[in-house]
């Protein structure tokens, strides 16, 4: 039976990390017998193995789910899902404007995190309708009136009537589906007018090339028509159309409301951009939908495959890694030390994490990985302005008039114990200071303004140990801003290790030589000969250590007999030369090109 349009709801959960998404999903799910009990085993909405692994959510996906309501009406859902980290957050927000309104879910012991405010700020700026739900009510911790309390005064939406819920338990979903129905509306296009569907995520398929997941907002899509993106103006015929029930399932038509999928032979995900508007190439709509954004990396680092001979094989695996991810970013790179590999940049140091598993994971190659760096703008003495994302290229001083590096503007939500570790670490990373409001009288919002950079390097985890793990964090680019930074080289055997050059505040750069010295003085492994290791400004050597001679054969330890010992100790050695490469005479281990990642200022 064919459901009345006005009985569609489209709508997301938006939520802080393990606050309960999946699971509050997954009874919706249930409730609703999308699944059978088999595919109940696997939470279904986070499918890639990465994802499940870390337990997050990377990739957005879309059900759509039937739901008697209490009316004795028919309702068709879609539930959108999100991704719950900071590195998508455009991705996000794509998802969000598929829908019309968000299940708010904030954990009942926890409370607003940073997160959510973050989320809900996105889902508010798609004027979303935002029902509040206070998940984990079971919790011996709960404290359900504080918990109202902070959605009203920091989000500034009425919480009177959040639901109770516990998604553990199964408590409050029923509730929470008859709030869909009476609180959410439905989509407001129509079918006559010119087509327009919004692609808010898109993934791709090595047998039917992109798959698009869209919404249509307006007009409808058929099997066959000649489509146009709007945004890249290319044109593709629609070969399949369908939805997720949640298992795919093909229609003939998609029209306004609906959510679901889109295949039409695009070989590129670049060519299905998450936020472009895809319209109809015989009577194309005059406006795109508002909100699309080309991303661009943030971080940047260089991959090189520990095996020389594996260069192709890298290439290739980044070609096939960038039909699926169009905000990944490479090109070739040279390094005097490493030898052929690749320039990659990332939306955030997640997203580079995850890409460098996948490549070692799916495609078997092994990398060293250089340490992550942000792009800086450099005006050189000829006015010119450059970026500048690889250190190793960073232009010699008496060339430059300014460097300027990004900033983020930082928010953090701690209890109130925790105010003055907090502060001090931003201090610490050269932040600004802009603002703190209590949210209730426990916990507070501090904002800081900070280099990107120093948000790179190791400050979440700085962060969460000195706040026992109870902060949380997000952040927004807020814009370029000058500082005195240089670029430090480190020298191995008196020859300069281009790989290992990092850009540093003047104020930490003898600090951080002197550490980085000593530190690669302990992850280089000893050669048969001394090895002196610098730290260099320009031509100043700013700090010195020495690698040792080898003195011991590692099997002397063994003292002879047990030889099943003296197998593993052998194998292990050979595991631990894997990631190891020859530059010179000398072999670096990876950890030693992470190992400004570790520098602190203490
Ligand atoms: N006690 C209790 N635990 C819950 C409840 N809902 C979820 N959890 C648990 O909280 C943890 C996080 O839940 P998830 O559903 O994976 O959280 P999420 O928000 O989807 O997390 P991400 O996918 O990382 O964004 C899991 O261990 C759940 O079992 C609840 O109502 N009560």
């Amino acid at each position: 039976m064919a459901i009345k349009k006005e009985n569609v709801r489209n709508f997301s959960i938006i939520a802080h990390i393990d606050h309960g998404k999946s699971t509050l999903a997954d009874r919706i799910l249930e409730k609703t017998k999308a699944l059978t009990d088999r595919e109940m085993k696997e939470q279904f909405l986070d499918a890639m193995d990465l994802e499940r692994e870390r337990g997050i959510t990377i990739k957005l996906n879309a059900v759509q789910l039937k739901y008697g309501a209490n009316n004795g009406d028919d309702y068709l859902f879609h539930l959108i899902d999100t991704p719950g980290h900071v590195d998508f957050t455009y991705e996000v927000s794509r998802s969000l404007a598929a829908c019309e309104g968000a299940l708010l879910v904030v954990d009942a012991a926890q409370g607003i995190e940073a997160q959510t405010l973050a989320n809900v700020y996105l889902a508010l700026d798609n004027d979303l309708e935002i029902i509040p739900v206070i998940n984990k009510i079971d919790l011996p911790g709960a404290d359900v009136e504080r918990v109202k309390q902070e959605i009203e005064d920091v989000i500034g939406i009425d919480a009177d009537d959040a639901i109770l819920a516990s998604a553990k338990d199964g408590v409050g979903i029923d509730e929470i589906l008859e709030r869909i129905v009476t609180d959410i509306p439905a989509p407001s296009g129509k079918s006559e007018n010119p087509t327009k569907a919004l692609i808010f995520d898109s993934l791709y398929d090595s047998y039917r090339g992109v798959i698009a997941y869209i919404c249509v907002k307006e007009g409808s899509l058929k099997v066959g028509d000649e489509i146009k993106m709007m945004q890249t103006d290319k044109t593709f015929q629609v070969s399949d159309l369908g939805v997720f029930t949640p298992n795919p399932v093909s229609k003939e038509e998609l029209t306004v409301g609906d959510v679901g999928f889109l295949t039409a032979s695009i070989k590129n995900v670049g060519d299905s951009r998450v936020g472009d508007t895809i319209t109809l190439a015989k009577q194309p709509a005059e406006e795109p939908l508002p909100g699309y954004k080309r991303l661009n990396p943030m971080v940047y680092c260089g991959l090189f495959p520990v095996e020389s001979d594996n260069y192709n094989d890298l290439r290739e695996a980044l070609e096939r890694l960038e039909l699926n991810d169009s905000s990944l970013q490479y090109e070739a790179e040279t390094s005097q030390a490493l030898g052929f590999g690749f320039r990659c940049g990332f939306l955030g140091l997640l997203h580079m994490e995850i890409i460098q598993e996948r490549i070692e994971r799916e495609f078997n190659i092994e990398l060293i990985t250089t340490a992550p760096s942000v792009i800086y703008e450099v005006e050189l003495t000829t006015d010119e302005v450059i970026n500048i994302e690889n250190p190793s290229l960073m232009p010699e001083g008496k060339n430059v008039k300014e460097v300027r590096e990004p900033f983020v503007q930082a928010t953090i939500m701690v209890p109130s114990d925790f105010i003055g570790p907090v502060m001090e670490i931003c201090e610490k990373k050269r932040g600004n200071y802009v603002d703190m409001q209590y949210l209730d009288e426990h916990r507070v919002n501090i904002v800081y303004d900070i280099p990107l950079s120093e948000i790179v390097y190791d400050f979440f985890d700085q962060l969460k140990s000195q706040t026992k793990g109870y902060a949380s964090f997000d952040y927004e680019l807020s814009g370029y801003r000058a500082s005195n930074l240089v670029k430090m080289d480190i020298l191995l055997n008196g020859e300069t290790i281009d790989a290992l050059s990092f850009i540093v505040h003047r104020d930490f750069a003898f600090h951080r030589g002197k550490q980085i010295a000593e530190k690669l003085k302990d992850l280089i492994p000893r050669q048969q000969f001394e090895v002196p290791v610098q730290a260099t400004i320009g031509n100043k050597v700013i700090a010195r250590s020495t690698i040792k001679a080898m003195r011991k054969n590692v099997l002397s330890k063994c003292y002879g007999g047990d030889i099943s010992r003296k197998r593993k100790l052998l194998e292990k050695q050979k595991e631990g030369k894997k990631r190891m490469k020859m530059v010179g005479k000398v072999e670096i281990p990876q950890e030693a090109f992470m190992s400004v990642l570790e520098m602190n200022d203490d």
